[in-house]
């Protein structure tokens, strides 16, 4: 009998995605560049349960045993493995057909994918695919976009595959083109801004709080009972429990302190710019992989700066731990309201540009099982963006914008406290900053504005009344104040250029 779908690509997420499958009533064939991954899922098929799943060594054999028209979920590394691997399948795929791409792929290249298998009357989807190898295997969050004919021929199996939470499956259908490749991204980004908020929140308890792994872990525990109830901040818990196999204490303290990227929170950031939406959270928590990777030079400079005294800053602190942990609990929430608010502009803005309407609650909605950010607040963001799905900044709902407020006393003395002792904390401080400037109805880009008119004649625009206005500022001030130096000697004219 034909399998109901197949897929190709059998590392970490293809195998774990393939046996999900299988489980949930769906036979399934499965495919390898490499023939030993193959034999290794079959394995693993028939070790957890005899599970409908078929290995196939030869593409043509593996296309010509799905059921029509053909499904094959493609999961091998983005970029040139995907064309490659189409261009195989696509030799034994016939009209009606679809290719869906479940990788970390940019948006435009499924969208290029998606004209070039037209020619050929084939389907294409750009699903992106979130919650790792567990997620993978039991349950993950699923972003599917392309045409909404192709994914209905996938409907009743995503549906059933994906992590379930009370308000349904954490999966729908996200928007045409490379909608869902676009959500996952921006999903990845906020990913990278919750894990820098999660390590500086670590980074204070265990520096400026002398908190041990053993407190760090009761410390995160707790917290995942509350309103930061999240997998990250669960898993982090866990982390803190784990000893070292190799001898001494827990494991996390002889992780080396680089942190490793394949490249979504890079194009996350140049999406922001790209759309001129600011995403200084996110952006952030990209510069910290950077500033990671300088793990020499950091060395280095510490040996520099100890030597002129400021390693010893931390030694004047005395703080109370319960307080302190208090105050971080609330610096952190708070500072991934931002975050959340951020990625969540970019997709607006991505969406207006495309014209794709992407739903943002219902993206909270999918986001709340499955996925790496999957948290408690997400119904809490879904619900207010259903409340008002125009709303311009997550910031200003009345209901975030209220946990913003109580908040911000223990905020802004997390951030204080660690800028006075010379721990960064650069992911809540952006955060911080992000909401004092965007809470505030002037700001100083006037004089950004005079500086640009006087040194470039860009004109600017008035608060009293419309149009572009030019100043020869350099002229007045000249006459000005080359008038008043001659008398006082006190004042100096700058110069044009
Ligand atoms: N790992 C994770 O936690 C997550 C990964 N993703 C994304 O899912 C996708 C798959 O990830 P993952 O499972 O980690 O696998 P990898 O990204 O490590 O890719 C390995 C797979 O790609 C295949 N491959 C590599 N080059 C080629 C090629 N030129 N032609 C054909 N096949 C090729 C490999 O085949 P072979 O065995 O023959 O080498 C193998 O099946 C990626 O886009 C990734 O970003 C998304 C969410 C989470
Ligand atoms: O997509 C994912 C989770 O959602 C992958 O785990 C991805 O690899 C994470 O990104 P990076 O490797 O850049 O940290």
């Amino acid at each position: 009998m034909a399998s109901r779908i197949g897929l190709a690509g059998l590392a970490v997420m293809g195998q774990n995605l393939a046996l999900n499958i299988a489980e949930k009533g769906f036979p399934i064939s499965v495919y390898n560049r490499s023939p030993a991954k193959v034999e290794e899922t079959v394995e693993r098929a028939k070790a957890e349960g005899d599970l409908p799943v078929r290995g196939f060594k030869d593409a043509g054999e593996f296309v010509r045993s799905i059921q029509r028209p053909r499904c094959v979920i493609i999961l091998v590394k983005a970029g040139a493995p995907v064309d490659q691997t189409i261009e195989l399948l696509a030799q034994f795929m016939e009209k009606g057909d679809c290719v869906i791409d479940g990788g970390n792929e940019w948006y435009e290249n499924t969208e290029r994918r998606m004209e070039a298998v037209k020619a050929k009357g084939l389907l294409y989807l750009g699903m992106g695919v979130s919650g790792g190898e567990e997620g993978a295997r039991h349950g993950p969050s699923m972003m599917p976009g392309g045409a909404l004919e192709a994914y209905k021929l996938i409907e009743d199996v995503v549906k059933k595959v994906a992590a379930q939470v009370e308000d349904g499956p954490c999966v729908t259908f996200v928007g045409p083109g490379g909608a869902g490749n676009f959500v996952k991204m921006v999903h990845n980004g906020i990913e990278y801004g919750d894990m820098e908020l999660i390590a500086e929140a670590y980074d204070v308890l265990k520096s400026v709080g002398g908190l041990s792994n053993k407190e760090l872990h009761e410390t995160f525990f707790e917290w995942n009972k509350g309103e930061l109830e999240s997998f990250l901040v669960e898993i982090t818990a866990d982390i803190f429990a784990v000893p070292d196999d190799k001898g001494g204490s827990e494991l996390v303290d002889k992780v080396l302190d680089k942190t490793g990227m394949k490249g979504t929170g890079k194009w996350t950031v140049q999406q922001g710019a790209e759309l001129s939406v600011a995403i200084s959270t996110i952006a952030t928590s990209l510069d910290l992989r950077f500033l990671s990777g300088l793990k020499d030079e950091r060395v280095a400079a510490s040996k520099v700066f100890k030597e002129l005294g400021v390693g010893d800053l931390l030694k004047k602190v005395k703080v109370d731990k319960k307080e302190l942990i208090d105050n971080v609990r609330k610096a952190l929430y708070a500072s991934k309201i931002c975050s959340y608010a951020q990625g969540m502009n970019l997709i607006r803005a991505k969406s207006i540009e495309k014209g794709w309407n992407l739903n943002l609650g219902e993206l909270a909605r999918i986001w709340k099982g499955g996925c790496i950010i999957r948290a408690k607040f997400l119904d809490r963001i879904k619900q207010a963006y259903d409340r008002n799905p125009k709303l311009a900044s997550l910031l200003i709902d009345p209901e975030f914008a209220k946990e913003m407020v109580e908040r911000q006393g223990s905020w802004r003395k997390v951030v204080s406290l660690a800028i006075e002792v010379g721990v960064s904390t650069p992911g809540m401080s952006a955060s911080l900053a992000y909401f004092d400037t965007y809470r505030r109805g002037r700001l100083p880009a006037n004089l950004v504005q005079a500086q640009r008119d006087y040194f470039g004649s860009h004109t600017y625009e008035r608060t009293d009344m419309n149009g572009a206005f030019h100043t020869e500022w350099y002229k007045i001030a000249k006459k000005l104040l080359g008038e008043k130096a001659a008398t006082t000697g006190e004042l100096h004219v700058g110069s044009k250029e």
